[in-house]
C-alpha cells in the first residue's frame, strides 16, 4: 500500500496501553456487556480503531490474527446504531452490512452481535443471510426490517438479483458497510458480487475494511469501496512491522517420515505432551478420517470438521468443540478450500491432488481455518503441512488469541521439507531464513516414541481405505439424522430412519482396553515426567477435568508454560538449545515471525 496522509503505522498511532473502553468514548451499555463477557481492557487495534470509527471515518484496520478486530468494528457500529434515529417502520433496507467470506464466519459474527444486543438490552435487530437459504427464507428474514445484516457478498448478490433487496433501498438506508477478513474476500471469488453491490452503496456510507494481512486484494478493495480511509497497520509491538503471528504462540516442529506421523501424534496426545484443546490440521478429508479412526482406537476422541458436512452439522461440531465437549478437533484445510475459487477455476494454490470429485460436494462458502474464533485452543498441530506460508499463519492464528498463549507443533516429513523451509524463510526474521523461531519439539524422547511404535503401526495398518470410506459415510449419515430439514421426510418414511439408525448402531466400536491404556512398563520415564508437568500446567490453567482444583482458573503465562521450561532431553541432550530457559524475557529467543504474503 502506498503511504497516504491517513496511513498510520503503529509507531505513529501512540497506542496508550492503559487506555480503557470508557476513554475510547464507548457507551456504558457496551462496556457493561463486555464486562459480562469477561473483557475489561481494549486490545491495541480496538484502542486505535474504535474512536476513529465512532467519529465516522472510513478505516482499513490491519492487525494480526486473534487481535480482536471483530469488536474493533462491532462496538462502534452498535454504538452508532444506538443513537441513530432511523425509524424501523420506514426502514427499507438494513443500516449496516457486515460481509464475511464464509458461512462459519457469518454465524460467528452474527452470534457476537446478537449477544451484545441482548446484553445491552437495546431494540436492535440483526439477521444473517446465507446462500443456502431459500428465496422465501431470505424474504422472511429481511421482512423483519433488521438493522444489521451479516452475510457473504454472494448472498447479497442473490438477494439483489431476486429483487429481495432493492438497490434504491440500499442507497437510501445503508450507513455502514464492513468487509471483514478483507484479505480473503477476493480470493473466495467475490469480486463481481462486491462490484455489483458497491454500485449501490451511497457516498455517505461509512466503510470499514478489516484484515489480518495486507495484500494486493486489500488494495483493490480499498480503491473499490473506501473514501480516503485511515489505514491502521497494527502488529503487536515488536521488531518487525511485518510480523503477524502473535508473539504469545510458541512454534515447534518434529521431523519424521510420513508413516511415522501417526506414532508421533499418538505420543503427543496419549502422553499428554501438549495442552488441550488441540486443533489438528490435515490436507484431505480422507486423511482426517484416517487420523480420527486411528486415534479412536487408543481412546482419543476427536471430530472431523470438513466442507462435505452440511452447514448446521459444521456449526454443531464447532459449538461442541468450543463448549469443551471434546478436546481434539481435526480440521481439513487443503490450503485452497475456497469452493468459489475452485468453481471459477481461479485457484492459484499449489495443491497437486485432484479436486474433481470435491467440486460438486463441497460447500463453496466453507472456511474453517480463516477467521474462525476457536475457543481456548492451546495447541495447533500440523499433521500435514499447509501449502503456503500464508496458510501456516492462518492455521497457527487459531491459537494464542487475544491475551491467551498457545503453541503449535508441525510434524514435517521429508517431502514437506521444501514448504517447511519456505515457511521459515518467509516468516523468519528479516526473511533471512532464520530457522530458530520454529524450535524442535523438546518434550518427546526417541524412547517414548519407540515404546508406542508397535501398537501404533499395528493400528495404523488396520485403518484401511474401506474403513475410512465407511467412517466418512457414517459421519454424513449421522449428520443427516440430525438434520432438521430431513425430519419431515423421516416422519413420512420411518423405515428410512430405521435403516440409518440401524447402520449407526452396527458401526459403533469400542476401542480395546489394551490400546486405551498404555501399560506402565511401556512408558518412557523422561517423557512421563514431561507429561506430568504439562498436566500440572493444564490443571493450573483450569483446563483439566480430572485434576482441576476449585478456584485454580488462573492462566499460566510466560515461564509457566511447560513448553518453555522443560526439556525432555535433559541439559546435555540434543535439544539443549531449546531448553527454553529464556534469556531475560521468556520470548526473547522465539524469533518474531514476519510474512511476505505469498498467496
Ligand atoms: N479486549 C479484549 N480482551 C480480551 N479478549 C478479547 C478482546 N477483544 C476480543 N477478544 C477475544 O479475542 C478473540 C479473538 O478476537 P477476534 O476473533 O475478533 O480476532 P481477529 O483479530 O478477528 O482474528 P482473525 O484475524 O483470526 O479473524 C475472541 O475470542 C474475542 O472474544
Amino acid at each position: 500500500m502506498g503511504k497516504s496522509s491517513n496511513e498510520l503505522q503503529e509507531q505513529e498511532l501512540e497506542v496508550d496501553e492503559d487506555q480503557s473502553f470508557e476513554e475510547l468514548g464507548l457507551d456504558s451499555r457496551l462496556i457493561r456487556a463486555l464486562q459480562k463477557k469477561g473483557i475489561y481492557k481494549p486490545t491495541p487495534i480496538q484502542r486505535v480503531a474504535v474512536p476513529l470509527i465512532i467519529e465516522g471515518k472510513d478505516v482499513i484496520a490491519r492487525a494480526k490474527t486473534g487481535s480482536g478486530k471483530t469488536f474493533a468494528y462491532l462496538l462502534p457500529l452498535l454504538q452508532k446504531l444506538f443513537s441513530s434515529d432511523s425509524d424501523s417502520k420506514s426502514k427499507l433496507s438494513p443500516d449496516a452490512f457486515v460481509l464475511v467470506p464464509t458461512r462459519e464466519l457469518c454465524q460467528q459474527v452474527y452470534s457476537e452481535v446478537s449477544s451484545l444486543i441482548e446484553l445491552c438490552r437495546v431494540p436492535l435487530k440483526v439477521v444473517q443471510l446465507i446462500s443456502a437459504m431459500s428465496t422465501s427464507d431470505l424474504k422472511t428474514a429481511l421482512s423483519g426490517q433488521p438493522d444489521i445484516l451479516v452475510s457473504t457478498p454472494a448472498c447479497i448478490q442473490t438477494c439483489l438479483s431476486a429483487g429481495i433487496l432493492q438497490p434504491r433501498a440500499i442507497q437510501a438506508s445503508l450507513a455502514m458497510l464492513v468487509l471483514d477478513e478483507a484479505d480473503l474476500l477476493l480470493s473466495y471469488g467475490y469480486e463481481d458480487d462486491l462490484r455489483a453491490l458497491t454500485a449501490h452503496v451511497p457516498r455517505s456510507c461509512q466503510c470499514l475494511l478489516m484484515s489480518a494481512t495486507s495484500s494486493a486484494d486489500v488494495e483493490k478493495l480499498k480503491k473499490l469501496i473506501l473514501h480516503n480511509p485511515y489505514i491502521l497497520t497494527l502488529p503487536e509491538v515488536g521488531d518487525s512491522k511485518d510480523e503477524i503471528i502473535p508473539k504469545n504462540v510458541q512454534q515447534f516442529w518434529i521431523s519424521c517420515s510420513a508413516r511415522d506421523k501417526f506414532v508421533y501424534i499418538l505420543s503427543l496426545l496419549k502422553l499428554e505432551l501438549v495442552q488441550n484443546k488441540v486443533l489438528i490440521f490435515t490436507n484431505t478429508i480422507d486423511m482426517g478420517f484416517r487420523l480420527k479412526l486411528f486415534l479412536e482406537q487408543f481412546g482419543i476422541k476427536s471430530a472431523v470438521l470438513n466442507a462435505e458436512l452440511p452447514q448446521n452439522s459444521r456449526l454443531h461440531i464447532l459449538e461442541e468443540f468450543n463448549a469443551g465437549l471434546f478436546d481434539n478437533l481435526i480440521a481439513i484445510d487443503d490450503g485452497q478450500s475456497h469452493g468459489k475459487e475452485q468453481e471459477n477455476g481461479q485457484n492459484e494454490a499449489k495443491g497437486k491432488k485432484s479436486k474433481k470429485h470435491m467440486k460438486q460436494k463441497l460447500d463453496a462458502e466453507f472456511g474453517v481455518v480463516r477467521g474462525i474464533d476457536f475457543k481456548n485452543v492451546h495447541t495447533v498441530i500440523n499433521f500435514e503441512m499447509p501449502l503456503s506460508a500464508a496458510g501456516y499463519v492462518h492455521r497457527i492464528g487459531r491459537t494464542g488469541r487475544a491475551y491467551n498463549s498457545g503453541a503449535s507443533v508441525s510434524i514435517v516429513s521429508p517431502d514437506e521439507m521444501e514448504i517447511f523451509k519456505e515457511i521459515k524463510s518467509t516468516l523468519g526474521k528479516d526473511g533471512s531464513g532464520d530457522a530458530n523461531f520454529i524450535a524442535t519439539f523438546p518434550l518427546l524422547t526417541k524412547n517414548a516414541v519407540e515404546s508406542l511404535r508397535y501398537r501404533a503401526e499395528d493400528v495404523a495398518r488396520s485403518v484401511t481405505k474401506v474403513a475410512v470410506r465407511e467412517s466418512r459415510a457414517q459421519d454424513l449419515r449421522n449428520e443427516i439424522l440430525n438434520s432438521e430439514k430431513l425430519k419431515a421426510h423421516f416422519e413420512d418414511n420411518p423405515r428410512d430412519l430405521d435403516l440409518l439408525k440401524h447402520d449407526k448402531v452396527l458401526s459403533k466400536k469400542t476401542p480395546p482396553a489394551h490400546l486405551r491404556n498404555i501399560p506402565e512398563y511401556l512408558l518412557d520415564p523422561t517423557t512421563q515426567e514431561a507429561g506430568k508437568i504439562v498436566k500440572l500446567a493444564r490443571a493450573a490453567m483450569g483446563n483439566a477435568k480430572s485434576v482441576r482444583r476449585p478456584g485454580s482458573k488462573k492462566k499460566f503465562r510466560g515461564s509457566g508454560n511447560p513448553l518453555k521450561t522443560f526439556s525432555a532431553e535433559g541439559p546435555n541432550g540434543a535439544n539443549r538449545r531449546h531448553h527454553l530457559k529464556r534469556k531475560g524475557s521468556n520470548r526473547d529467543d522465539i524469533h518474531p515471525s514476519r510474512q511476505k504474503r505469498s498467496a
